[in-house]
Order: C-alpha cells, then sequence, then structure tokens
C-alpha cells in the first residue's frame, strides 16, 4: 500500500503558524516526543497486565540518538507502535481536530497567545516541525500480524503514508520518530544540547530514556512514592538532587491528593535567615512526571513560593496563558490545598515537639509571617503556632503572651499595650528602662515586623502596640496613678522656658515631666504614631499620606522634674543653667544616636569644662 493524501484541516497550511507562534521555546519538541514514547510503552505496560498483551516486554528502553553528519534525530520506543490506519487516525485528524478553530480564531484576532493553543489542541507530536524540516515515523504495532507503517511529512499538509516490506519492514514492535532537522535549527544536532533539554524536561520520566549510552532520568522519583515507604534521608537526599549545595531543608511535606483533582508532590522548607535569600522560583512542577515550568507563580500561592521542591499535577491546565489560570477553578482548589497542608505540617510539628519547633523559628518565621500577611485563611491556622520573641529571648505564642502580660500591661482603658523594640541595641536605654519597670518587651526587628504589628493590632483585640522609645517609661502604658512632681508650677515653668532656650530647635517640644528620680534627667521620644506615619512615607506606602508632604521630625523631649539635674539647672544662673541644660539635653541626643557633627564637637568640648569645673 502506498498512500499521498493531506493532513485533514480544512485551510492553508498550519506548519508555519506552528513554529512561529507555537512554543516559544523551540527546545520543548524533545519533551512532547519523549513523553509520547514513554506513553506508548506505559500503555503497552498496562495491556501486559491486563493481559491483552501476551508477548515478551523485552527492553523497553526509550532512546534518543543524533546523527550529527545525517542531520537527524531520533526517538525510538518499543512501546504499542501504530498500524498504518492507527497513523492515519491519530497523527493525520486528531491533532487537528482543532485546527481550524485555531485557524479562524487566530486570524481573527493576532493577541491569540500562543500558549492558549497548546493546551487545547493537543499539538504534541507536530511540535517535530518546529525543528524539523521533514518527519519519518516508523511503527510496528503490538498487535501480531500487522505491517510496518511508515509516515513521511514535509511540514506541509501532504504526507505519505506506506507498509514497507522486506528489508525497509521494521523488525521490532514500536516506534521511531526520525527528525530531518532543518537548516536554522543546527542547535539542536549537538549532543550537549540535546542532554541538556533531555536533562532539563525527563529526569523524572517513569520509563529509562537513554541517550549516548547513558540514562537520563530516574523512573521513580520519590513523590511517587508512599511517605511510608521513605526515610528521612530520602528526602534529604532528593533535595540536595534537586539543589545541589543547598544547605539540608529543615523539613519537608509529602502533598498526595486523589481527589477532587490530582496532586503529588513534596514540599521542602529550605534552610535561610534572611529574606534577601529567599529563592523564588524554586518549585518545580511537572505533569505526570514531565517538567513542565519553574515559574509557579499563580499555581502556588505568593507566600508559598518561598517553599523549594515538586509539585506534579496532570490537573493544572499547563498551558494556558495567566488570566486564565488565575481563574481556574482548580489552580483555585490546589492552592487552597497546599495552603491547609502547609498550615497543618507547621501546627503539628509545634504541637508534637515545640522545643524542635521553637529552635526552627528563626527560619521560619519570615515564612510564617509572610503567610499571614497575606492569606486570611493562613493567619487563622497560624495564629495559634505564630511566635513571637522578648528580648530575653524567650518565645510564646499570640495568646500565651496576651496571657503573660495581660496583669501588667493594661493601661487605664483595659488595652493591653504591648511594648516592643526594632533594634535592642540602640534603643537600650528605653528596653532597660521598660524591664525596670517590670514590662516585658518584645524584639520585633524582621522586615515584615511593622506590616505583622499592624495586622495584629487588628486581629487581637484590646490590643496596642508601642516601641519602647515611643514615649517616657510612665507614659508608654497609661495608668491611673501619677507620680507627684517634686517642683512647683512655676518651677515647671522656669524649666521649660530654660530648656527650650538652650535648646532652640522648632522640632524638639519640651515638656516637664514627673517621672522617677532614677530615670534619665532629659528623654527624647518619637510617639509612635508619628514614628509610624513617617515609616509608611518612608516606604512609599499609606496611599494620601503624600498628600501631607514631608512630615517635619517631631520629637518630644521630656525634662524629668524628679530628677536632681533639674534641680541643679534651675539653681544655677543664667548662663551656667542653659549650660547644663544643654548639656542634660544633648546626654538624650546622645542616648539616642542622634549626637552628630557639630553638636556633638561642642557636647564633647563642654563636658571637657565641665570636668575641669569640678
Ligand atoms: N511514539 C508513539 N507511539 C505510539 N503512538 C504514538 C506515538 N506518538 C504519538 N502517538 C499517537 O499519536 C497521538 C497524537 O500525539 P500528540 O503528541 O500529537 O498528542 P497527545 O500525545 O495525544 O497529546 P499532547 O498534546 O498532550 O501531546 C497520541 O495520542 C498517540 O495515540
Amino acid at each position: 500500500m502506498q498512500e499521498k493524501g493531506s493532513i485533514s484541516i480544512h485551510t492553508e497550511n498550519i506548519f508555519p503558524i506552528i513554529k512561529k507562534f507555537l512554543y516559544s521555546d523551540h527546545e520543548i519538541f524533545l519533551r512532547e516526543l519523549v513523553s509520547n514514547a514513554v506513553d506508548a510503552t506505559q500503555k503497552l505496560k498496562s495491556l501486559a497486565q491486563l493481559g491483552e498483551f501476551k508477548g515478551e516486554l523485552g527492553d523497553l528502553k526509550v532512546r534518543v540518538t543524533v546523527d550529527k553528519e545525517a542531520r537527524k534525530i531520533t526517538i525510538s520506543d518499543r512501546g504499542l507502535g501504530m498500524t498504518a490506519e492507527e497513523i492515519k487516525k491519530y497523527i493525520n485528524q486528531i491533532a487537528f481536530s482543532g485546527a481550524t478553530e485555531f485557524v479562524e480564531q487566530y486570524k481573527e484576532k493576532d493577541a491569540v497567545t500562543k500558549d492558549q493553543i497548546i493546551g487545547q489542541f493537543g499539538l504534541g507530536f507536530y511540535s517535530a516541525f518546529m525543528v524539523a524540516k521533514e518527519v519519518e515515523i516508523w511503527s510496528k504495532s503490538y498487535k501480531d500480524d500487522t505491517l510496518t507503517a511508515h509516515w513521511i511529512c514535509d511540514g506541509s499538509t501532504e504526507f505519505t503514508l506506506d507498509e514497507p516490506t522486506g528489508e525497509h519492514a521494521k523488525a521490532e514492535r514500536g516506534t521511531d520518530v526520525v527528525l530531518h532537522v532543518a537548516d536554522d535549527s543546527d542547535e539542536f544536532l549537538e549532543p550537549a544540547r540535546l542532554k541538556g533539554i533531555l536533562t532539563k524536561y525527563c529526569k523524572f520520566l517513569p520509563i529509562e530514556i537513554e541517550f549516548e549510552g547513558e540514562t537520563i532520568n530516574q523512573t521513580a522519583p520519590i513523590w511517587t512514592k508512599q511517605p511510608s515507604e521513605l526515610t528521612d534521608e530520602d528526602y534529604v537526599s532528593f533535595y540536595q538532587e534537586l539543589y545541589p549545595f543547598s544547605e539540608p531543608p529543615l523539613f519537608w511535606i509529602h502533598l498526595n491528593v486523589d481527589y477532587p483533582f490530582n496532586l503529588t508532590g513534596i514540599l521542602y522548607f529550605p534552610k535561610v535567615k534572611d529574606e534577601l535569600q529567599f529563592q523564588r522560583n524554586k518549585i518545580q512542577l511537572y505533569s505526570r512526571q514531565v517538567f513542565i515550568t519553574d515559574e509557579v507563580k499563580d499555581v502556588v500561592p505568593e507566600f508559598l513560593m518561598l517553599l523549594h521542591g515538586v509539585i506534579d499535577s496532570p490537573d493544572i491546565p499547563l498551558n494556558v496563558s495567566r488570566s486564565f489560570l488565575q481563574a481556574d477553578a482548580a489552580v483555585r482548589k490546589i492552592n487552597t490545598y497546599i495552603t491547609k497542608k502547609v498550615a497543618d505540617k507547621l501546627s503539628s510539628l509545634f504541637k508534637q515537639d515545640r522545643a524542635g519547633y521553637e529552635a526552627k523559628w528563626s527560619d521560619i518565621g519570615m515564612f510564617v509571617k509572610y503567610g499571614m500577611l497575606s492569606d486570611e485563611k493562613f493567619y487563622d491556622k497560624a495564629k495559634d503556632f505564630a511566635l513571637v520573641q522578648n528580648v530575653a529571648g524567650k518565645l510564646f505564642t499570640l495568646p500565651e503572651y496576651q496571657e503573660f502580660v495581660q496583669a501588667n500591661q493594661k493601661d487605664k482603658s483595659e488595652q493591653t499595650v504591648v511594648l516592643y523594640t526594632t533594634d535592642a541595641e540602640a534603643q537600650h536605654g528605653f528596653v532597660q528602662a521598660a524591664t525596670e519597670r517590670g514590662y516585658d518587651v518584645l524584639d520585633l526587628n524582621g522586615p515584615l515586623d511593622s506590616h505583622f504589628i499592624g495586622q495584629l493590632e487588628q486581629k487581637l483585640e484590646k490590643t496596642t502596640f508601642k516601641r519602647v522609645d515611643a514615649d517616657t517609661v510612665g507614659k508608654l502604658i497609661e495608668k491611673e496613678e501619677t507620680t507627684e512632681s517634686v517642683l512647683s508650677d512655676d518651677d515647671k515653668t522656669k524649666l521649660q522656658e530654660l530648656f527650650k532656650t538652650a535648646i532652640s530647635n522648632e522640632q524638639m517640644h519640651v515638656q516637664v515631666e514627673a517621672l522617677s528620680p532614677q530615670d534619665a534627667p532629659v528623654i527624647i521620644t518619637l510617639p509612635e504614631f508619628m514614628r509610624r506615619m513617617k515609616d509608611m512615607q518612608r516606604s512609599g506606602g499609606g496611599g494620601g499620606m503624600q498628600m501631607f508632604g514631608s512630615l517635619p521630625d517631631s520629637y518630644t523631649v521630656s525634662v524629668n522634674a524628679n530628677h536632681p539635674v533639674a534641680q541643679r539647672v534651675l539653681q544655677a544662673e543664667g548662663e551656667a543653667g542653659q549650660k547644663l541644660a544643654r548639656q542634660a539635653f544633648d546626654l538624650a541626643l546622645l542616648a539616642q544616636n542622634m549626637l552628630k557633627g557639630e553638636a556633638l564637637t561642642a557636647f564633647v568640648k563642654r563636658s571637657a569644662d565641665l570636668l575641669a569645673a569640678e
């Protein structure tokens, strides 16, 4: 038999369209052809299991070979093969069943994305024409008494199909797809390039793939196995295989679901201390063990992109456009499922081994906070296992911490005031003052913490957060009782004026306060509200905030009426009083790391004078 015919598409040539628009990456032709070879082999294995194929399975390797001289790439399998009739059915017609529609669509809308087509029309085999000027199929079906089928197509819509016998007949069951590489695709004749492509896409295919005498793949990657069959070492060594030279992961989650969608995979929590180190796009997406992409945006929730590992699902519409993907119901369910799994894993780690969990907190804290900030459902679960750390290094859950500070840190309107520092070194004096008062201070120095604080204030009832240097210690948490002032009202006014003149700075608002004699003589603070506004402005957020223009610095200078220095300033005459006031103010600046330049030089000189005068 020899037959010539037209591939049944009722339109002019589709190949230029395939070639130009279909895949941005020409290299994936190999993925498509090797996947077909693997599918054909697996189908044969299934038939054997069902007893429908009774012959010897024999060597089932898929072999990829390249002949640079002859400009040929061959993909050979020993799968179920095709008869000439089947080639007509599967290659000539089926692949293009949707093509007419596509071409029509394509004519109307330029904007139709190339990605949309692939998923819809299953043009897998025809991707060969991205790199080949002619493609041959040599195939022999597993069925008894079938002839070799030989198909040739040069990239036009014309094909030739015959059934050679004698020396041209194929001896063994299976299919050879031979690509005659086009002149503009020389790169694919390089063995190193082909090996690279095979390693990228075919590394975990379920049937052995051989190229130049070497096996490319592991046929049973660990995510396809049952967790009960695996040891910790298996997980760790798989991680190291995926990400050579990485530190071992902290822990992992084995995903395995078959209803209402199909998904397997392993997600690893990487060991990282610093947000900058987080590497996104580290999760690899597979469909039935064929690598698709490592851009998993939209398939997994944003915050989970900090994780590493593998997700394998045939239910993810792999080749459709982004906007479609976001709206896809399966993708949304997958998102929800993964988020829930991750939260459950963290929760069980927390419950089963609190100490181990605490030890990992510095690595996972950022991730958990990021998740809480970006996903309400995750927040709801994580609020019971998110931890905060106080300056003494003790870790608490949020409910535990609220309980811990409740007795001591309620203000007169029954609000719990949580005190925190963003830099325990720089804010040392304030931290110490608060601690001496019996208050607890949290260390919230991470890059996400200012957002986290905002979120907690919204979520936790009757709770506000104040940075330790937002006010003098007596006023951080406003109570009914007040410390009596040893100064008369007249003296207070006099003291205030003295300091105002000595400081002579509009941005420094001087007030006299009755603090404890043990507190510093002068304390400079930036009110919480003001600092947050400024932070917001700096980070470019806050929407309408920009309307107010740049906010001026506005500090509160609290002069301690009960400190002996206040008395001395009042008692000293004229110049000397000013000098003492300025000195006390400069000390406060120094404590805040705000004393710089000329003022610092003047301070050093004045200190020397004062020492000499003693
Ligand atoms: N090596 C092969 N051995 C046996 N049959 C094959 C082989 N390659 C292709 N076929 C047949 O040709 C059909 C069309 O292949 P094609 O790659 O175009 O689409 P597909 O594999 O069905 O879908 P996809 O778009 O996901 O690749 C296959 O479904 C299969 O029946």
